[in-house]
């Protein structure tokens, strides 16, 4: 009998052991898998701790803060960026329930990782901070999990903040979602004051997995990750049926076929099991070399059944948003590429291609599922291998609709081609219509701050789809905005103008028609191809006034007059001149030491060769990294 190994000690909530509970015997009328869903901060992680620790799947104490955010950037940052799951066993009058917390990470670039894991829930906590209210992310989270017909469980945490506003927050799920009072669930998760309840919620309110053991065994990927030594790992939800290791399975997605070689229940570090029953959660390995081929959303079944029905929903993750990665110098090529590799290994959104630049040498350009998975990965870069890479500013992917046999047989027969990199936009003769990506965002702001971030929205280009008063001090804006505007600082001068109150949050809304125009820079004439940009028509004016004013602030006098150009087909939008100039750099010796002489002038030829040279201009490395980077 195969359940043996699902048998697992359990602690209850002082640490000591309390009972064994076989998993596996646990009928899918007693499963119910949840996850919670929160604006950054509000406690999703400190809750998630507390429910684990009262069911005594962790022994309390101090040390266990977060537990399931176990990567260095989510630590520091305090965000979750892996989808991390738990199973826990509660006990009710005398019946174990088996919970499955299904830990989601909370920001929108994830937003497919958020959508797979809510396939495998039957319902969410919404969790909301008592002080700070419904934020953007709460919004979108909401909408989220009623499209997928969840049910909600709200619960208001930090209700013992001095300043917690209970009633008021509770108002506004009312305006907002239509949620009653009366639902409203209201803990501490850091003093663990409700968290029972939670719990009790959790088995009544939501319906168990609509699982059916006696079916051929079809599984749910949601989520995977990379391990050194194994491969891999699947975080599959079984939907029927049951996998036994030893057993084939195959990957309705790819076709590609596996032995299982183990299955584990996360309790929340893994627990050996020999078989996986529907409704449960587990951790599937099976060798797989890369994180490419576990993609998350397929479904796997098994190789005697030849052939199954795939879950529903499968998309492929689509980057958003692209960035130039380069080493600081050409020598820390190779630690670079391995830092990169190890790193995508593990993150099967990212895409890679190798790129290079006269000025920055041998790089690539990445592509990325949004800024946070942007600013995570080079964080991880830097942290856990040490690597410093200069990282160019983002773009986005613009859709470009071609015209005329000869450009569409130029792209490959392909009449609508993306392009990311502004030197390979087609020559506008050749070009039908632009297309580029557009999300719908939230805006949660106090109200006095609302004329300012309109003017900030407008300036993006936003445009404004609908406005409700939240309450009398916060009112909830949505706007249709090109990506490529939130991009670089959005976020950041939307908190600067609300002194950090208001929130914002966006989702897809796939691709507008627009225009944009390729903008070159030229230095005494010369193209200057890595300074080159797509822009906005409306802003290139702008964009091309800034742009020269910053080169003539970075490039170094030299010995020739420099004269900066921004063009845009052909015509030059903006000019400015650097004045010729000697540097002597013996000035300050008078006659004397000679070697003293000579070590002036070498440092000054070897400073030359990490110049680029332009129409005999020198522009430094570091010019290009200052205009260049983010
Ligand atoms: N006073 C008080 N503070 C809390 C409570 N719950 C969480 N916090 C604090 O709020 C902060 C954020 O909590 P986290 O659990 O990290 O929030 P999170 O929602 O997981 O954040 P993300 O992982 O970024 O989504 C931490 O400093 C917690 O200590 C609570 O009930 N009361």
């Amino acid at each position: 009998m195969l359940s043996g190994f699902q048998r697992t000690k359990i602690h209850n909530s002082a640490g000591h052991l309390a009972e064994e509970i076989e998993y596996d015997e646990i009928p899918v009328s007693r499963i119910r898998n949840f996850s919670i869903i929160a604006h950054v901060d509000h406690g999703k992680s400190t809750l998630a701790d507390r429910l684990l620790e009262i069911t005594g799947t962790i022994a309390k104490h101090a040390g266990n803060k977060q537990v399931l955010d176990s990567l260095q950037v989510e630590k520091e940052r305090g965000i979750t960026v892996k989808a991390q799951t738990a199973s826990i066993v509660y006990k009710r009058a005398g019946e174990n329930y088996l919970l499955n917390l299904i830990d989601t990470p909370g920001h929108v670039d994830f937003s497919n990782e958020v959508s797979r894991s809510l396939a495998a829930c039957n319902g969410v906590i919404l969790l909301v901070d008592a002080n700070q209210g419904v934020q953007a992310q709460t919004v979108a989270n909401y909408h989220l999990a009623r499209s997928k017909n969840l049910v909600i469980v709200p619960v208001l945490n930090k209700i013992d903040l001095k300043n917690a506003r209970p009633e008021a927050v509770c108002n506004e799920l009312l305006t907002l979602f239509d949620i009653d009072p009366e639902e409203v669930l209201k803990v501490s998760a850091k003093l663990g004051t409700g968290c029972d309840q939670v719990l009790s919620s959790i088995i009544d309110r939501l319906p168990p997995p609509d699982a059916n053991r006696d079916a051929p065994f079809r599984a749910l990927i949601f989520d995977s990750w990379f391990d050194k030594y194994r491969g891999a790992l699947n975080l599959i939800y079984v939907k029927d049926g049951e996998v036994c290791t030893g057993q084939e399975i195959v990957l309705c997605h790819t076709g590609r076929s596996y032995e299982v070689k183990s299955l584990a229940l996360l309790r929340p570090d893994e627990r050996k099991v020999e078989r996986l029953v529907a409704g449960q959660v587990g951790l599937l390995g099976c060798n797989m070399r890369t994180s490419k081929e576990s993609q998350i959303g397929d479904t796997v079944y098994l190789k005697r059944d030849k052939g199954c029905v795939p879950l529903p929903g499968f998309k492929p993750q689509q980057p958003m948003v692209f960035a130039g990665v380069y080493p600081p110098d050409q020598t820390q090529h190779p630690v670079l590429k391995g830092a990169i590799e190890k790193l995508v290994l593990n993150d099967s959104a990212v895409t890679v291609t190798p790129d290079s630049s006269p000025a920055l040498g041998q790089g690539w350009r990445l592509g990325f599922l949004g800024l946070l998975h942007l600013d995570v990965f080079s964080q991880r870069l830097q942290q856990e291998y040490d690597a410093e890479p200069v990282l160019t500013a983002p773009s986005v992917t613009y859709k470009i609709k071609l015209k005329g046999a000869k450009a569409i047989a130029a792209h490959g027969g392909n009449e609508t081609v993306f392009i990311s990199n502004p030197a390979l936009l087609p020559d506008p003769t050749f070009v039908e219509e632009y297309h580029e990506p557009y999300v719908l965002g939230t805006i949660i702001a106090p109200t006095e701050c609302v004329g300012p971030i309109i003017g900030l929205c407008v300036e993006r280009r936003a445009v404004q789809k609908t406005s409700l008063n939240i309450d009398n001090e916060r009112i909830m804006t949505t706007y249709l905005m090109p990506l490529n505007e939130i991009v670089l600082d959005f976020h950041d001068q939307l908190k600067s103008l609300s002194s950090g109150y208001a929130s914002f949050d966006y989702e897809d809304y796939g691709y507008v028609e627009t225009s944009i125009v390729r903008m070159d820079v030229l230095l005494n004439g010369q193209l200057v191809e890595e300074l080159c940009t797509i822009t906005h028509s409306s802003k290139a004016q702008n964009h091309a006034r800034e742009l020269v004013l910053k080169l003539k602030e970075l490039i170094p006098r030299q010995m020739v007059q420099i004269a900066i150009q921004a063009v845009v087909g052909g015509k030059i939008l903006a000019r400015e001149t650097i004045k010729a100039y000697r540097k002597d750099v013996t000035a300050k010796l008078y006659g004397g030491d000679v070697t003293r002489r000579m070590k002036l002038l070498k440092q000054q030829s070897e400073g030359k060769k990490k110049m680029r040279s332009i129409a005999n201009i020198n522009v430094p490395r570091d010019t290009f990294i200052k205009v260049l980077k983010r």
